[in-house]
């Protein structure tokens, strides 16, 4: 069972969604996904998608079950992360061995279309390199660009929080929240380790047609309640997309509302 809060703001681009269990979320957001996967497979016939690290990856665990499985035209997935650890793929802080393991290795998406970083270069070249990477899909393109910001355009961002308010690797305080030219950044002093990341800038998040933050249980109920009445300095409350915004949360992370 959901609820759909009031009184979160005027923002028409931002909905709030509250489960009564994390189970009953992890069915919406499936829904949810796999709707918008039908809707610009239909318009565009591509469906890029990005993810985040962290507990937001249990909560994709539907779309790997019926009816989804079979459902989603897989083919036409491009993915994405919006944040990585700067560490071999097969090791246990790697995003993308998060994803592979409960997600991509249960879904036929073409290997091809699965963009993950070259974790052998620096932070900093494997940032550059995922943004030549972007550029590349615009000019062919399977991404398409904000008519607005002039940044690229997903389709679908899929984000979890950390419980002091942070999303992909922008974190409080930190001065990469304040960059406004650059599609991807690197960071060697992440105060969550591993330091060394890269992440997409709060530019190209913003600029995402939809997103989808995904929070759950009672640790991340403050910075919840900081982001949606905007009284703290949280990354996640500065989060927005073209056309909506949608908080996934449980009844533990609204606690505090
Ligand atoms: O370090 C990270 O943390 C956040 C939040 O993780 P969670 O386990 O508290 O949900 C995650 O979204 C990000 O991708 C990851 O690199």
């Amino acid at each position: 069972m959901a609820t759909t809060a009031t009184g979160m703001g005027k923002d028409k681009k931002k909905r709030v969604e509250i489960f009564d269990l994390e189970e009953n979320l992890a069915v919406d957001l499936a829904k949810f996904t796999s709707d918008l996967s039908d809707k610009f497979c239909k318009e565009r016939g591509a469906f890029t998608v990005v993810v985040s690290g962290g507990s937001l990856i249990k909560s994709l665990r539907k779309l790997v079950e019926s009816p989804y499985v079979d459902s989603i035209d897989w083919s036409r997935w491009h993915f994405f992360w919006v944040d990585e650890r700067v560490v071999p793929k097969h090791h246990d802080d790697s995003n993308y061995k998060l994803a592979y393991d409960s997600f991509l290795s249960k879904v036929p998406i073409p290997p091809g279309n699965v963009y993950a970083i070259n974790e052998s270069l620096s932070a900093e070249a494997a940032a550059d390199d995922y943004e030549t990477c972007l550029k590349h899909l615009v000019k062919t393109n399977i991404l398409r660009v904000s008519e607005s910001t002039g940044f690229p355009k997903f389709d679908l961002i899929l984000l979890g929080m950390g419980p002091d308010g942070h999303v992909a690797s922008l974190f409080p305080g930190h001065g990469l929240c304040k960059e406004n030219q650059k599609w991807v950044m690197s960071i060697t002093d992440s105060p969550k380790p591993p330091s060394e990341r890269i992440t997409f800038t709060f530019p190209v998040i913003n600029s995402s047609a939809y997103v989808a933050l995904v929070v759950c249980g009672s640790g991340k109920a403050e910075a919840v309640q900081a982001a949606l009445k905007k009284t703290g300095d949280v990354p996640a409350g500065s989060v927005s997309a073209e056309d909506e915004l949608v908080w996934f949360l449980d009844k533990p992370a609204c606690s505090k509302l």
